[in-house]
């Protein structure tokens, strides 16, 4: 079963990963060539995910969505936000409202 196992283990395979030979590992190859490159392929896995949820395929939106969290992983990792710090703020979040959230923040 998957639940946020997953993503703790995927970090940690990313982890290792990044200093691997660039010719064998994509996560290497991905980190070499720097934060500007990992950026612009999120975005682009962002795209994706939303061309898939328009086409209401959602076989290809699981897919692109795996895209999309794994290479959010990778642009953590390359900044060193440990996943962790991203749970932990969607906790803090917990019980709060979007739209009173947004309306503190108006006012
Ligand atoms: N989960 C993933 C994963 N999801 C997607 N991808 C790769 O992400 C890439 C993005 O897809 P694109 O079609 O956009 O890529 P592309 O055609 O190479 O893109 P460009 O050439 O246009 O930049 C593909 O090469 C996918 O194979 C992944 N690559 C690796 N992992 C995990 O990371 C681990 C380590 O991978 P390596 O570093 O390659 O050993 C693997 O064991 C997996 O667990």
């Amino acid at each position: 079963m998957s639940d946020t196992g997953t993503l703790d283990r995927l970090e940690a395979i990313i982890v290792q990963r990044r200093g691997a030979d660039p010719e064998a590992s994509y996560v290497a190859r991905l980190n070499a060539k720097g934060i500007g490159k990992i950026s612009q392929k999120l975005g682009e896995e962002a795209v994706e995910t939303v061309i898939a949820a328009l086409s209401e395929d959602n076989e290809a939106l699981v897919g692109e969505a795996a895209d999309l969290l794994f290479h959010l992983l990778v642009l953590l990792g390359a900044r060193g936000v440990p996943f962790a710090s991203v749970l932990e703020e969607l906790d803090r979040r917990e019980g709060i409202s979007g739209i009173e959230e947004k309306a503190s923040r108006i006012s």
